[in-house]
């Protein structure tokens, strides 16, 4: 499977403010490049801070991209993927509704009552882990479901969980032009961070975006 990561943050590195509310840092052309990229995935990944914090839909904004996937025999939108130990993904969570599949990465620590509720509301559960998802296990999985190429939005702890895993082959960064700050507020990648070794990237590209710059780099 390919693992590419998109994801926009501050001048200063984060990824919103301490209240983890949505910020909005990306311009009008980045949300464009931002639909074109889910247009080009098969599924969309978060972690559940992200559904909690965001109350995301991840679906296509345009139309013509839908059309041209329902044209190709392809799922109109992408696949929703949810990284989610505890099922505490809420059943009137916007991913949930029917404008494309959901899977819900789950532990075994999941109440089963949850996961019979989630799916009576339409998620596909996929169970992987002890106390919290295995990613790599799970992955698994979604590529036997024909994942083959993901793409993930966030947030900073299941980016950092990705790199720990040497799960990503792409990482595009949208640097808006605000500073949020606050030493609690959300990074690109938070987790328990790396100390001794730590993964290397390769700059493929740096361009002016909106009032911005987007920098691509591939994963070694
Ligand atoms: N600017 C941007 O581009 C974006 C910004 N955001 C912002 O990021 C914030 C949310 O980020 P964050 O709080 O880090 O949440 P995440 O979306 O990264 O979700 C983290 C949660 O995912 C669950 N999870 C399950 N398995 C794993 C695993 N193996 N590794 C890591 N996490 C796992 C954990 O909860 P559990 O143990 O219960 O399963 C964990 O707490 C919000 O403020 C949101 O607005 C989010 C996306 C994009
Ligand atoms: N690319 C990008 N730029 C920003 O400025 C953002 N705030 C985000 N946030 C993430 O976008 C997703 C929302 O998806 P829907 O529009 O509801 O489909 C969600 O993952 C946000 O955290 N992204």
């Amino acid at each position: 499977m390919h693992v590419v990561v998109n994801a926009a943050t501050s001048a200063d590195g984060k990824l919103s403010s301490r209240r983890r509310e949505q910020v909005v840092i990306s311009g009008e052309d980045d949300f464009a490049r931002v639909d074109r990229l889910r247009a080009d995935s098969d599924a969309v990944m978060v972690g559940v801070g992200t559904v909690l914090a965001d109350d995301p839909h991840l679906v296509l904004d345009d139309e013509a991209y839908r059309t041209d996937r329902r044209e190709n025999n392809r799922p109109e939108n992408p696949a929703r993927v949810v990284a989610d130990s505890r099922a505490r993904t809420p059943l009137d969570a916007r991913i949930l509704d029917d404008e494309a599949r959901t899977y819900l990465l789950v532990s075994e620590a999941a109440p089963r009552d949850r996961l019979d509720d989630l799916r009576a509301h339409g998620a596909t559960i996929v169970v992987a882990g002890e106390d919290r998802v295995d990613l790599p296990a799970a992955f698994d999985t979604l590529e036997a479901e024909s994942v083959d190429r993901l793409m993930v939005e966030g947030g900073g702890e299941l980016i950092f969980s990705l790199f720990e895993a040497t799960l990503v082959d792409e990482l595009s960064v949208y640097v808006g032009s605000k500073i949020i700050g606050g030493r609690d507020a959300p990074t690109l990648a938070d987790g328990e961070g790396f100390v001794e070794t730590f993964p290397e990237l390769a700059l493929e590209s740096v361009e002016r975006v909106d009032d911005g710059v987007l920098l691509r780099y591939s994963v070694s």
